[in-house]
């Protein structure tokens, strides 16, 4: 059933109580894939299928399920950007075909497509991620994009999970340390709430907010472990993902893991399109967050490095100004989310911030 935390707290009936909503099976391994079919069934989800995935997973990893789901019917869409325009496209494809169930292989845009289609069509989603790229794969937001910007909206949690480490070993390294970026900035995300919660009285939830930093501090720890591809790099990344994912879903908000860092990571993917991947510019804005709150912010640099993710914005083939630029506007996105980088930043702070990016 669809919830939206925020229509319900309106409704005065409901203003003491609130929705969680979390996957029921949640399958990390070798091979996982291959339970797809019996988990379909434990599910008890019988009817035609809609299978949405990349045009590049689509080939690879995508055309593996599509294989094991021969026996049933399936209608297959391929996703591009996530748009009003696209979710609008593919829910006609969904309704058309009758789908009760979507299986969304491939990485975050195409999870995160899955979660508003289904939740705006009153259907299930097995969440199939194809790289350990961001921590959407078992939230209840999705990240979509707008003139405005991107914006968080409420959306379906899957009702299940199925992390193939097989798979995720096998995509680029790149994708691997990105999502770990995206877990790094759990860090200024929780300064960011904890600071609101102390300037604007903004409610906290202390269990969010602990489950995302200690999903931070365990991804670190093990940051030599992360450092390259293999299982076992996918199985710590895979359950750092899902761990702040949850973190999300008992938030009943993105707060818990989206601060000033993905502000400044969604004004960078508006003036440079395609130039990061979501975990590579929250990276980038998580270290710029840390400085400004005055925090260990070459601490997070030095773990960003040690995993293979980009600290500068040479790194992500983008120029100083372009960042600068992205600093001083971060605060047009959502402005209703208080972060550091609503606090008055001058172009003088961010021109410097930048540049002690490049500080040995
Ligand atoms: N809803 C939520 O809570 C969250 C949502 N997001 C959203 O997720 C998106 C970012 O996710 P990403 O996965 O970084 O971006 P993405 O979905 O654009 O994928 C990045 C690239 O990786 C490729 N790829 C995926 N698996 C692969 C594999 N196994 N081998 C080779 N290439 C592969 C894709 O084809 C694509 O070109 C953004 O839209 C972001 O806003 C991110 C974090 C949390
Ligand atoms: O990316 C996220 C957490 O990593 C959440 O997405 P938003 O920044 O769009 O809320
Ligand atoms: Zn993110």
């Amino acid at each position: 059933m669809n919830v939206d935390n925020n229509r319900i707290l309106k409704d005065k009936t409901f203003d003491k109580s609130r929705w969680i909503q979390m996957p029921r099976n949640v399958v990390v391994g070798h091979d996982a894939l291959l339970q797809i079919p019996g988990i379909i069934d434990d599910l008890g989800v019988a009817g035609p299928i809609m299978l949405l995935s990349g045009a590049t997973t689509i080939q690879t990893v995508g055309a593996r399920v599509a294989e094991l789901l021969q026996e049933r019917p399936v209608t297959t869409c391929l996703v591009g950007r996530i748009t009003y325009d696209e979710i609008q496209r593919i829910e006609e494809a969904a309704k058309e075909a009758g789908s009760v169930l979507i299986i969304a292989v491939g990485g975050g845009r195409v999870i995160d497509t899955a979660k508003v289609v289904s939740y705006n069509l009153d259907i299930q989603f097995i969440s199939v991620p194809t790289a350990a790229s961001h921590d959407g794969i078992a939230s209840s937001r999705a990240s979509v994009v707008t003139d405005a910007g991107n914006v968080s909206v409420a959306a379906q949690p899957p009702l299940a999970i199925v992390a193939d480490t097989g798979v995720i070993a096998t995509a680029p390294h790149r994708l691997l340390a990105a999502g770990c970026a995206d877990i790094i900035a759990n860090y200024t995300a929780i300064l960011d709430w904890e600071l609101s919660h102390r300037l604007t009285g903004e409610a906290i939830s202390e269990y969010a907010l602990t489950l995302s930093k200690i999903t931070a501090e365990i991804l670190v720890n093990n940051a030599d472990l992360v450092s390259h591809n293999d299982e076992t790099a996918a199985w710590i990344v895979v359950k750092a993902l899902f761990s702040s994912g949850i973190a999300m879903s008992i938030a009943g908000s993105s707060r818990p893991a989206s601060g000033g860092e993905h502000k400044f990571a969604h004004m960078l993917e508006r003036l440079v399109p395609d130039s990061a991947l979501h975990g590579e510019a929250c990276g980038l804005g998580t270290i710029i967050g840390m400085y400004f709150h005055g925090g260990d912010w070459k601490g997070i640099r030095a773990s960003l490095r040690r995993i293979g993710a980009p600290t500068t914005p040479k790194d992500l083939g983008i120029s100083n100004e372009t960042c600068v630029e992205a600093v001083l506007r971060a605060c047009e996105i959502r402005p209703e989310r208080f972060t550091i980088f609503d606090t008055g930043i001058t172009r003088e702070a961010a021109v410097a911030a930048v540049e002690a990016l490049y500080e040995v």
